[in-house]
């Protein structure tokens, strides 16, 4: 026979996966009932629509099935008032308060000497050599391997990781923090979840600016390992905003093979020169296409593009992304390849990019703060 402490014990110690605590401390847990082997489980949500509430409820199930003498688990959900709402904000975020402001500038938690969050900003020369299917798989590869990951989509002209994670909807803000999405574990603040599809975009550099320091101070990332920046393609605002808001993060350049494209990129790498960004690396895409039927490989946009980049720029090649349809076809339908076929070459080298900057990561961890690549 369960009994009610121990099934409530193992639920508590679940950690919200928004808000990054225990549920028990964070007063989620309300009752446990058992009936006849079967467990229901109270859970209050801090506000309605709460975007982690799925994740919550196959976590919590999970949990207390596991315990024995449980034959099934289900949730029934309330909803915290307003006051117990402002009691979780400021134990997760104590200077929510004051709207994060330190000294007149937003916080960016980033930029804490204590951040353990790598953040990456990922730029292209050219539009279209697949910069936002690299953010995606990448994140999701790092989730697979237990890390804490966030995308940040600041691409205004051509904001897809929304549909390529599969994440829909608009965040939602608890008191003044907003709450970012999450897709296949991954959190996620898309500039496409504030503007209207059917309107162009004609914001101006202040107003990029001040969306940009939003998504960095208002939104509760929580604790991350990384933090990937997907940035418009080219040289501009968005790309110098950054660089002033994130003086620590480093450059991941993307290019295809492509002599034209490579030499763009060359251009967008070099803007890190009058940023002070550092350049961590270049991802070569569409390297090659290999037919399924003879197994021929073919160097369809040209070959060395990547390799000579790295070289240009004074960097790493990190790695060289064969073409695959299928990585199309999953962007399409929000399942990122390196999930849908983990065993595809494609999958294989972006999983092989992620150890590397895992491995990376950890080798740098306590030595020097903040982390530089
Ligand atoms: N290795 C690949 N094999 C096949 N298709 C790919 C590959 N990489 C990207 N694509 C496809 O190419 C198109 C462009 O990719 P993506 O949107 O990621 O590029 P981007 O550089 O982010 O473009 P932009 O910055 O203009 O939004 C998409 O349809 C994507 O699915």
């Amino acid at each position: 026979m369960a009994n009610q402490d121990e099934v409530r014990r193992a639920v508590a110690e679940l950690h919200d996966p928004l808000l990054d605590r225990p549920l028990g401390e964070l007063a989620m847990v309300d009752g446990v009932r058992l009936d006849d082997g079967r467990a229901i489980i109270d859970v209050r949500l801090p506000v309605v629509g709460y975007p982690a509430a799925e994740v919550l409820r196959s976590r919590v199930v999970e949990a207390a099935a596991a315990v024995p003498g449980v034959d099934s688990a289900e949730v029934a959900w309330d909803v915290m008032s307003e006051e117990e709402t402002a009691a979780v904000v400021s134990q997760v975020r104590p200077q929510a308060g004051s709207s994060g402001q330190q000294g007149g500038e937003p916080h960016i938690p980033f930029n804490d000497l204590d951040s353990d969050t790598k953040v990456f900003a990922v730029a292209s020369g050219k539009g279209g050599v697949g910069k936002s299917s690299l953010t995606t798989n990448l994140a999701v590869a790092l989730a697979e391997r237990g890390q804490r990951v966030g995308i940040l989509d600041a691409d205004i002209w051509g904001y897809s990781i929304p549909r390529m994670l599969g994440v829909e909807g608009k965040p939602i803000a608890l008191q003044d923090m907003v709450l970012p999405l999450m897709g296949h574990g991954v959190k996620v603040i898309s500039i496409g979840f504030f503007l209207d599809e059917e309107k162009p975009v004609i914001w101006r550099g202040p107003m990029l600016h001040r969306a940009l320091q939003q998504f960095l101070a208002d939104v509760f990332w929580g604790e991350l390992d990384f933090l990937l920046c997907d940035l418009p393609p080219g040289t501009g605002d968005i790309a110098i905003s950054l660089a002033q808001m994130l003086p620590n993060a480093d450059m991941l350049v993307v290019t295809t093979p492509q002599q034209a494209a490579q030499r763009v990129a060359l251009r967008a790498g070099q803007t890190t020169a009058q940023t002070g960004m550092r350049v961590a690396g270049v991802v070569e895409n569409m390297a090659t296409f290999v037919a399924p039927d003879t197994g021929t490989e073919y160097a369809i946009f040209g070959e060395g593009g990547g390799a000579l980049l790295a070289t240009e720029l004074g960097t790493d090649l990190l790695g060289s992304i064969p073409i695959d349809p299928r990585l199309r076809e999953g962007a399409d339908d929000g399942r990122p390849l390196v999930l849908s076929d983990p065993e595809a070459p494609a999958s294989q080298r972006i999983s092989e990019i992620a150890d590397g900057l895992v491995k990376k990561k950890s080798s740098l961890v306590g030595k020097s703060l903040p982390l530089q690549f």
